[in-house]
């Protein structure tokens, strides 16, 4: 028989309803401080692996033996009933032994009976332990991302870097200067200041590698490069060129102020003393030096004329500086005027 929309169902039809749920609904009947099972759901009672009859009637402190479980439960009725209202929360099954772990998404109300005496806790939990595995899961899988973006970030600068830098010094490579110096030399024609070049080669650097072997003249190169990029301004360009040879860009520097930031910085650290094996050795280098527009506007007639100087140098004794002279190499001493 069709029960019409209009009429209340009976209770029958009302149970036949709440068991067609794939939600847990209970109710609960407060006696004093205990709390009275008075029904629940076929969801329930096959999660808790207990017939209906089982279950109804009795107390849930004979249900839930687990004093913490049943604590946790419990605390959540009594804050509902104190504060006349609805709650929602989440809760586990953790300490509950007929039933895997499980995470309940839980609204429970305080209901009073007709007489308005006689209360209840009325419950409905949905379990939701897949959405937040789910979430757990995507999280990490978040997390593992984000830390393979950062690991990429590092791996690309790391690769521009190397792309750049030569391994042994850290000092800018030998393309990475040329470009630069392409670029920079159109911009001081257009902007009109010099660019001072500096070739700079260690004095004696194969009897260094012979007498105390390839790994401490390493360790020179590494020293000197340290103490040369130390010496510089930031905007200058300093190269290893090759070898035992460097090259600088000083931007904006006139030959005169280029050659006394050189000799400032011979006095400050040349001739540095390096130890290797028990020994203090005295690095020396020679150096030349070419200035543009003066030497040159294109990069390859500046380092030429660069080089030109720093042969001088080293054809003149070494240990010293010379500026490259356009009509021919010509000496000129550290203690004299570069201009
Ligand atoms: N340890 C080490 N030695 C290097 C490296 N690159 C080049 N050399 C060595 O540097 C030495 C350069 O020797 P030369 O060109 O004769 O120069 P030098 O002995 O300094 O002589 P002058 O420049 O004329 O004073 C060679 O023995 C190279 O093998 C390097 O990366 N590490």
């Amino acid at each position: 028989m069709s029960v019409p929309v209009t009429d209340v169902p009976d209770i029958h039809l009302l149970k036949g309803m709440l068991d067609t749920m794939i939600d847990h609904v209970f109710l609960m009947r407060v006696e004093e401080d205990r709390y009275r099972m008075v029904y629940c759901n076929h969801a329930m009672e096959n999660f808790m692996h207990a017939s209906r009859s089982m279950l109804q009637d009795r107390f849930l402190d004979d249900i839930i033996p687990d004093p913490v479980l049943y604590q946790r439960i419990t605390d959540n009725y009594q804050r509902a009933l104190a504060a006349d209202r609805a709650l929602r929360y989440e809760e586990t099954t953790e300490g509950f032994q007929p039933a895997p772990y499980t995470i309940f998404d839980t609204r429970i109300a305080p209901l009073t009976a007709s007489d308005g005496q006689v209360r209840y806790i009325c419950g409905i939990s949905r379990d939701i332990t897949a959405r937040r595995n789910a979430e757990t899961a995507l999280q990490h899988t978040n997390q593992t991302l984000k830390h393979q973006l950062v690991e990429i970030q590092r791996l690309q600068e790391q690769l521009q870097n190397d792309a750049v830098r030569d391994p042994l010094t850290n000092l800018f490579n030998r393309r990475y200067f040329m470009e630069s110096l392409t670029r920079e030399l159109h911009r001081a024609q257009r902007e009109n200041y010099p660019i001072t070049l500096m070739m700079l080669d260690i004095d004696y650097f194969k009897s260094l590698n012979d007498d105390f072997g390839h790994a401490a003249g390493d360790r020179v190169l590494t020293a000197f490069s340290h103490q040369l990029r130390e010496g510089m301004r930031t905007e200058d360009v300093v190269s290893r060129w090759g070898g035992e040879e460097f090259l600088i860009m000083m931007p904006g520097l006139a030959l005169k102020d280029a050659r006394n930031r050189i000799e400032t910085w011979r006095q400050n650290y040349s001739p540095m003393a390096i130890t290797l094996g028990g020994r203090e050795l005295n690095i020396r280098f020679s150096a030349g030096l070419a200035t543009a527009p003066q030497h040159g506007l294109d990069p390859d007639e500046l380092i030429n004329a660069a080089d030109a100087a720093l042969y001088h140098a080293k054809t003149e004794g070494r240990d010293q500086v010379q500026v490259f002279q356009s009509y021919g190499i010509e000496a000129d001493r550290t203690n004299e005027s570069a201009e």
